[in-house]
C-alpha cells in the first residue's frame, strides 16, 4: 500500500514532468514565459507568420528578475493581464526532485497519504510572484520571495506615512499628504481600509501631535473612529449623515478662514508661509453619503418656500458639494480629505473628490469595475486574498504592497498623552438652520464660479 502511493506520487511526478518537458514549459523563467505566450494564444499569426512577443531586456534585482517585452502589434497590455494566473502557474511549476532525506523523513502514519501529497506539491511547485505594467512595453516582474502576509506599524516621518512594504526586498513605501492631499481608498470589507485609517491617524498624530487637526466622520456607528474623539488633535466627530453634514460645514468654514489669513500674509498657498497646521478631513464609509441611496426626498419648507428642514437627500448631497469643495480647493490651504468606501460602485465617490485624488488605494474587489471606481483602473480584482495586500497609485506608478496592521496597544500608548477631557461633544452642532442655508449659498456661488 504505501509502496503503491510512493510509487504512484513518483511516476505521478515523472508523467508531469514529461508533460511540461513535451510542452516546453521547463528551462528557466524567459524561456518558460516565452512558450506560456505560445501555449496561451498570446502570438499573433497573419497568414503564414507568427508574431511573437520580443524580450528586449533581463534585468536581475536582488528580489527577482524584470523582463520587458515588445508585444505584437493585434496585442494589448490586457490581453497579457488577462493571462496573468496562467503564467503565474507555468513559472511556479518546477522539477521534480524528491531526495533520500525528504523520503526518509517522510512519516509513516496514517496521514501517510497526505503527507506525501504536500511533499509532492511543495516540491513541484515554486512560491514566485509576479506582477505586469505597462510602459509602452510590457513589463514583467518575477519576485523570489512572496510578499510577507503580515507586516507591524511602522513609524511615519513628518507628513509622511508608511503604507506598506513592497517586494522590492522590504522596500517600505511612504504616502507624503503634502505631495497628495486628498487620499481615496476601497476595498470589500473585512480587508483593512479601516486598520489603515488607524495606521495614518496614529501616525501623523507620533509625528505632528501639534499640527494635526483632525474632521472624523465614522459612519459605520463610531466603532472605529471613536478612540480619538476626545483627543486634543480631534476638532470634529460625527457617527451619523446629519453630524456628517455639520462637520463638513464646519471644515468648509474653517478652510474660508484659513483662506482669508493665507491671503492677508501676502502668499496664495500655506506651503509659502510659516502656518503648521494641517487639517484631514477623515470619512469612514463614504458610501453613507451617496445621495442616490436616500430614503426621504422631500424638504421641509415653511410657507415662504424656505427648506427648514433638509431632507436626507438635499442633506448628502450637501455633503457631497462640501467635499467636493474641500478636495478642490483645500491642498493649498492645508485641507486634506480621506476617503474609504467598501461600495466602490458609480459615482460612490464624488467626481470631484476622484479627480482632486492623485493617490489611491484599493484592497481585493469583487470585480474589475469596482476596481475602476476607486482606482480608474482595473487589477483590484486579482490581488490574491490576504487582508492588507492593496494596490496602491500615485499618478501614473503602481505598486502592489502589503499595509502594515497596527495593534490597539499602539493607538492607545500614542493617544493617552493627548487626552483632554472624556465625553465632550465636539459635533459641530450650533449651526442654525439659517446659517447652514447661508453656507449652502455661498457652496452653489463658489461652485459656480
Ligand atoms: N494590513 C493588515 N494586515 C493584516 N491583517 C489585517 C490588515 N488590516 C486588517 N486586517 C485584519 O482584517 C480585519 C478587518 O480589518 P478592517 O476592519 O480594517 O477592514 P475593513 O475593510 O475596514 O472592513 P469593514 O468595511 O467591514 O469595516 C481586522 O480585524 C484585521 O484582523
Amino acid at each position: 500500500m504505501i509502496f503503491e502511493a510512493l510509487t504512484s506520487a513518483i511516476f505521478g511526478g515523472l508523467a508531469l514532468k514529461a508533460h511540461l518537458k513535451k510542452e516546453g514549459i521547463g528551462g528557466n523563467d524567459s524561456q518558460k514565459i516565452q512558450k506560456l505566450f505560445s501555449v496561451s494564444g498570446l502570438n499573433v499569426k497573419d497568414g503564414n507568420q507568427t508574431y511573437t512577443s520580443q524580450l528586449i531586456r533581463k534585468i536581475n534585482h536582488d528580489w527577482g528578475t524584470e523582463y520587458k517585452y515588445r508585444i505584437p502589434r493585434g496585442r494589448s497590455f490586457e490581453d497579457y493581464e488577462a493571462k496573468i494566473n496562467v503564467l503565474k502557474a507555468g513559472l511556479n511549476t518546477k522539477g521534480y526532485k524528491f531526495n533520500l532525506k525528504q523520503l526518509k523523513d517522510l512519516k509513516f502514519d496514517k496521514n501517510i497519504i497526505e503527507n506525501i501529497k504536500d511533499l509532492y506539491v511543495k516540491e513541484m511547485t515554486d512560491n514566485k510572484e509576479i506582477e505586469l505594467s505597462w510602459d509602452g512595453m510590457l513589463n514583467i516582474r518575477v519576485y523570489n520571495e512572496p510578499l510577507p502576509t503580515e507586516i507591524p506599524f511602522i513609524k511615519g516621518t513628518g507628513w509622511k506615512v508608511a503604507f506598506g512594504m513592497t517586494r522590492e526586498k522590504n522596500k517600505i513605501i511612504y504616502h507624503d499628504f503634502e505631495e497628495f492631499p486628498n487620499f481615496v481608498e476601497g476595498g470589500t470589507a473585512r480587508y483593512g481600509k479601516s486598520n489603515l485609517i488607524n495606521v495614518i491617524i496614529t501616525s501623523l498624530i507620533q509625528q505632528k501631535r501639534n499640527s494635526v487637526k483632525l474632521h472624523l466622520i465614522d459612519l459605520k456607528g463610531g466603532i472605529e473612529l471613536c478612540d480619538y474623539a476626545n483627543i486634543k488633535q480631534c476638532v470634529n466627530i460625527a457617527y451619523e449623515p446629519e453630524e456628517a453634514y455639520k462637520v463638513l460645514s464646519n471644515a468648509y468654514d474653517e478652510m474660508k478662514k484659513m483662506q482669508t489669513r493665507i491671503r492677508k500674509l501676502g502668499k496664495k498657498k500655506i506651503q509659502d508661509t510659516n502656518i503648521q497646521e494641517r487639517h484631514f478631513i477623515i470619512i469612514d464609509e463614504v458610501g453613507e453619503l451617496n445621495p442616490e441611496e436616500a430614503v426621504d426626498k422631500k424638504d421641509e419648507k415653511d410657507t415662504a418656500g424656505n427648506i427648514i428642514k433638509m431632507s436626507e437627500k438635499t442633506l448628502k448631497l450637501e455633503c457631497k458639494k462640501l467635499m467636493s469643495q474641500i478636495a478642490r480647493l483645500g491642498s493649498g490651504l492645508g485641507f486634506r480629505l480621506i476617503l474609504a468606501t467598501q461600495y466602490p460602485t458609480g459615482d460612490i465617490v464624488p467626481r470631484q473628490c476622484k479627480q482632486n485624488s492623485d493617490a489611491k488605494l484599493c484592497f481585493r474587489v469583487q470585480s474589475g469595475t469596482a476596481s475602476k471606481v476607486v482606482l480608474d483602473e482595473t487589477g483590484a480584482e486579482d490581488l490574491p486574498p490576504i487582508r492588507g495586500r492593496a494596490i496602491y497609485q500615485m499618478a501614473e506608478k503602481r505598486v502592489i504592497i502589503q499595509v502594515p496592521k497596527i495593534d490597539d496597544k499602539t493607538i492607545q500608548d500614542t493617544i493617552k498623552p493627548h487626552i483632554v477631557k472624556k465625553g465632550v461633544n465636539k459635533i459641530a452642532n450650533n449651526k442654525t438652520d439659517g446659517e447652514r442655508r447661508k453656507n449652502i449659498a455661498v457652496l452653489e456661488r463658489t461652485r459656480l464660479s
